[in-house]
C-alpha cells in the first residue's frame, strides 16, 4: 500500500530524450521536494589515534612518514624531562622541560596523562589537543605501552589504539642496538620491558607489523586504519 508512487504532477520526460535539468525538475516535482546538494552524512568526528609499541619498534619512524603522507593530522608533542638526543628539536620531537617545570604542569592539571618512564617524566599536554580537535583535525598521540594503558582507562573506546610491533624479537633488539642511543644498562632495561609489553597487545584495537625495510607498508596500514575508522557508521567521539 505505502509503496504506490505519488500521482505525477509533471510528466517525466523520456530519459534518453530529455534535457538533464528538465528531467531533474520533473523528478523533483513528482517527488514533491527538490534535491538537496547538502552532504548526506555529517563529517566524521575528529579521531584520536594512539600509536604505541615497545621501545625501538619504530614509532617515531612511522609517525614521521605519516606526517609526510597525510594532511589533517595533528601530532601531539609530548613534554619530557629527559635530555635531548642529537638531532631532536624542542617543540617538534618533544617539549624538553626541567623536572620542576614538569611538576608545575602536573599541578596545573595541564596533562592528559603522565608517567615516569625509564627515570624521566613524560606527559601529554591537553591544550593543543582541544584546540586542534576544535578545528576538525585528527589527533595522533605517540606513547609507550604504559601511557597507552593509562589512556585506555581515560579515553576508553573513544580513541583508536594501534600497537606497533617488529617482525621478531631479534629484529626489535637489532633496531634498538643499531640506533646507538642507549647505554648497555638502558638497552637491557628496554629489552626486558619490551618482552613484558608485548603481552599487553589485547587492550589495543589494531596491530601493525613494522618489518625491517618495510616502513612504507606499516605506514600505509596505519593510513588504512584511519580511513576505515572515518567510514564507521558508529563514530568514536572523544572529549578531552
Ligand atoms: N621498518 C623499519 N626498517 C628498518 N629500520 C627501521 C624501521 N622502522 C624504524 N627503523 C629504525 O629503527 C630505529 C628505532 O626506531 P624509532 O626511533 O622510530 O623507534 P621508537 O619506537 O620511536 O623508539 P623509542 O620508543 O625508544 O623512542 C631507528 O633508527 C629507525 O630509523
Amino acid at each position: 500500500m505505502g509503496d504506490s508512487p505519488r500521482p505525477l504532477s509533471v510528466p517525466i520526460p523520456a530519459v534518453d530524450k530529455a534535457d538533464r535539468s528538465e528531467l531533474l525538475r520533473a523528478l523533483e516535482s513528482s517527488l514533491g521536494s527538490s534535491f538537496s546538494s547538502e552532504p548526506l552524512i555529517p563529517n566524521p568526528n575528529p579521531l584520536i589515534i594512539v600509536i604505541s609499541g615497545p621501545s625501538g619498534v619504530g614509532k617515531d619512524a612511522v609517525i614521521n612518514k605519516l606526517r609526510e603522507a597525510r594532511e589533517g593530522l595533528h601530532f601531539v608533542v609530548t613534554a619530557t624531562s629527559r635530555a635531548k638526543r642529537p638531532g631532536e628539536v624542542d617543540g617538534r620531537d618533544y617539549y624538553f622541560v626541567t623536572r620542576e617545570e614538569f611538576q608545575s604542569m602536573v599541578e596545573r592539571d595541564e596533562l592528559l596523562e603522565y608517567a615516569l618512564v625509564y627515570g624521566d617524566y613524560k606527559g601529554i599536554p591537553k591544550q593543543k589537543i582541544r584546540e586542534y580537535m576544535g578545528k576538525g583535525y585528527d589527533i595522533v598521540l605517540r606513547v609507550d605501552i604504559q601511557g597507552a594503558q593509562t589512556l585506555r582507562k581515560i579515553l576508553g573506546n573513544s580513541a583508536v589504539f594501534i600497537f606497533l610491533v617488529a617482525e621478531s624479537e631479534m629484529a626489535m633488539v637489532e633496531r634498538l642496538v643499531d640506533r646507538k642511543t642507549e647505554t648497555a644498562e638502558s638497552l637491557l632495561v628496554r629489552i626486558a620491558t619490551a618482552r613484558e609489553e608485548v603481552k599487553h597487545l589485547n587492550s589495543f584495537d589494531y596491530v601493525v607489523v613494522n618489518a625491517k625495510g618495510k616502513l612504507e607498508k606499516a605506514v600505509t596500514l596505519v593510513e588504512s586504519i584511519i580511513e576505515a575508522e572515518k567510514a564507521k557508521v558508529w563514530q568514536r567521539s572523544a572529549v578531552i
